[in-house]
């Protein structure tokens, strides 16, 4: 089994640091989503552990070695990182057919890739003749052909359809189910919430969280109850009475702050008062993300250099 382990990982552009002392270790059999606001360090990070960019200090290795090390590279690592690195000349199927040649995997893995990724009915067009969706899915291709235990990919939803989410969603738990090891850079918080396990949050170049995404969420999002009754004033009464924070929700009902579904349930039975909905609200990853982040984002802190 192949981990991915960054050390004291530090990379400085002249004065800046877009990579601060930065200690994690991605684990095999799980996917793991790797978030932080624009300019937080992923790609940075994604790159050192590529071997295309060289740290400032510390050390970033697949399975304990360094990248330059490795003897046959795509077959032990497959990344995606910038979809647009095809040459627009090129077919599909010659571009895959090259990078298959000079890695010695064997010419067949071309069109089942090609197969796997949706692409095999345009393998014999020219790259440059792709909509971003295509050229991102001939990225995934290129970083599966050599059937890698390890796999990094920056953005790999962007420019899909709604189709090619599920189907990029349901290629990343198969490739963690099959033991690999998982690193995926994500914007889209819903996204992220529909295939990762594990999360590792970068701000500003440091480690802000390495943790089960569960975990992540409810460590930060305090759960909620949705409760509806015909009996309004009674309700908000009651709540209100046992120090229980409630607003009006979307579509009629209350939502309850820091609540159970148990403590509200039996507290309304208590006072006899009719429920037509009770349930509680899962704290999404987006707010937790957000309540993470709000104070770290660059932007924010430092909107001089937007
Ligand atoms: N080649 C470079 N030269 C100078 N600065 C760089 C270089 N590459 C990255 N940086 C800087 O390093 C910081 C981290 O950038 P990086 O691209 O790793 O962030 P990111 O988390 O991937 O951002 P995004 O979500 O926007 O892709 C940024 O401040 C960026 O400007």
């Amino acid at each position: 089994m192949t981990s991915i382990d960054v050390r004291d990982l530090t990379k400085e552009y002249g004065t800046r640091r877009a990579v601060d002392h930065l200690t994690f270790t991605v684990e095999p059999g799980r996917v793991t989503g790797f978030l932080g606001p624009n300019g937080a360090g992923k790609s940075t990070t994604m790159r050192l552990v590529l071997g295309l960019d060289r740290p400032t200090s510390g050390t970033a290795t697949i399975g304990g070695r360094a990248y330059a090390t490795l003897h046959e590279p795509l077959r032990e690592v497959g990344a995606l990182l910038d979809a647009q690195a095809a040459h627009g000349s090129r077919t599909g199927r010659d571009h895959l057919r090259t990078l298959a040649a000079s890695n010695r995997i064997p010419v067949r893995r071309v069109d089942e890739v090609l197969e796997e990724t949706g692409l095999a009915t345009a393998a014999r067009r020219r790259v440059k003749t792709y909509s971003l969706g295509m050229r991102q899915r001939l990225g995934i291709a290129a970083a599966l052909l050599g059937d890698p235990p390890v796999v990094l990919l920056d953005e790999p939803s962007n420019g899909l359809d709604p189709e090619g989410i599920i189907w990029i969603r349901t290629l990343l738990r198969r490739l963690a189910d099959e033991g690999r090891t998982v690193l995926v850079s994500s914007h889209l918080m819903n996204e992220t919430a529909s295939f990762a396990d594990h999360l590792v949050v970068l701000g500003r170049g440091r480690l802000l969280a390495d943790m089960p995404m569960r975990e992540f969420i409810h460590a930060r999002v305090q759960p909620r109850v949705r409760v509806r009754t015909t009996e309004e004033a009674a309700l908000r009464e009651l709540l209100a009475r046992h120090g229980y924070e409630a607003a009006l929700g979307d579509g009629g009902g209350w939502i309850v702050q820091h609540a159970r579904v148990e403590d509200i349930g039996r507290l309304a039975s208590e006072a006899r008062l009719p429920v037509l909905e009770l349930a509680a609200q899962e704290g999404t990853l987006e707010q937790a993300y957000l309540d993470l982040t709000a104070a770290e984002t660059e932007f924010t802190a430092q909107p001089q250099e937007a």
